[in-house]
């Protein structure tokens, strides 16, 4: 089952502090963002990527993708204020589809396997998300007092990719935008239509680099992978 990928890459890197976007920081001998890139350019059944750029640094990745050999790059639109707008900027530009991924570029551990999982629901099911089971004990908070324990056995810590029907996540994201609905993924979005999105079981190894410390698991696993 072939499927086109939507890698939103224009964020900011806040909480990364490193000045820069934090895709550009290299794990290793590569940035983050073409570890990223290489997997999807290496799955045979990827057919299209598109990237969700800052414009100011479209030149500078346009010269990253010539350096590593990245050819499966259908475009760079640019991103917008939050993640939302960046994923929803590359829907306004694909064509019509089977399966779309939606995957976080600062995702860069994802692996063929599990990528194939979620295709194979989706077009099942017609939306599947990647996740692993909480590891600690969840609890609700409000002015520093706990005010809930939630029971961990249903508890899952939701990933990228998300994996969609062409048709529904492009009404997904029309409809929170013409609302005004702001979600954390793309899941909530298509969620609050009231469809179905089913569960794929991924890896913990999936971490999304967002602060220093995951830079040095995200090294860890290279070396663990070599
Ligand atoms: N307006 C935005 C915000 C985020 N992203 C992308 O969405 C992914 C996940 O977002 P996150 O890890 O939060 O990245 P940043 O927003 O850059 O990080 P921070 O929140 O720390 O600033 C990243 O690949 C990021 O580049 C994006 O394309 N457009
Ligand atoms: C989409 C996501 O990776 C699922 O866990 C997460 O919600 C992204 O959050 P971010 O703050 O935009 O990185």
């Amino acid at each position: 089952m072939h499927y086109e990928v939507v890698l939103p890459a224009a964020g900011s890197g806040k909480r990364m502090g490193a000045g820069q976007n934090k895709l550009f920081l290299e794990l290793l001998d590569k940035p983050i963002l073409i570890h990223t890139l290489e997997v999807f350019q290496q799955d045979p059944f990827c057919t299209g990527i598109w990237l969700a750029v800052k414009p100011e640094e479209r030149v500078y990745i346009q010269g990253l993708l010539e350096q590593f050999g990245i050819t499966k790059v259908k475009g760079l639109p640019a991103g917008g204020a939050e993640r939302q707008h960046s994923v929803h900027s590359c829907m306004k530009e694909m064509q019509q589809v089977d399966i779309v991924l939606v995957h976080d570029a600062a995702r860069p551990f994802i692996t063929h396997d599990i990528i194939a999982n979620l295709v194979q629901s989706a077009h099942q099911n017609g939306a599947a998300i990647a996740g692993v089971r909480a590891k600690d004990t969840m609890k609700k908070v409000r002015n520093g007092i706990i005010e809930e324990t939630v029971d961990r056995d249903s508890l899952w810590m939701i990933q990228t990719p998300q994996a969609f029907q062409y048709d529904l996540i492009v009404e997904a994201e029309d409809v929170a935008e013409k609302v005004g609905f702001l979600g954390t993924d793309e899941a909530m979005l298509v969620e609050r239509l009231g469809h179905t999105v089913h569960i794929v079981e991924s890896s913990y190894e999936n971490v999304k680099m967002t602060t220093q410390e995951d830079l040095l698991f995200g090294e860890a696993i290279l070396r663990k992978r070599a």
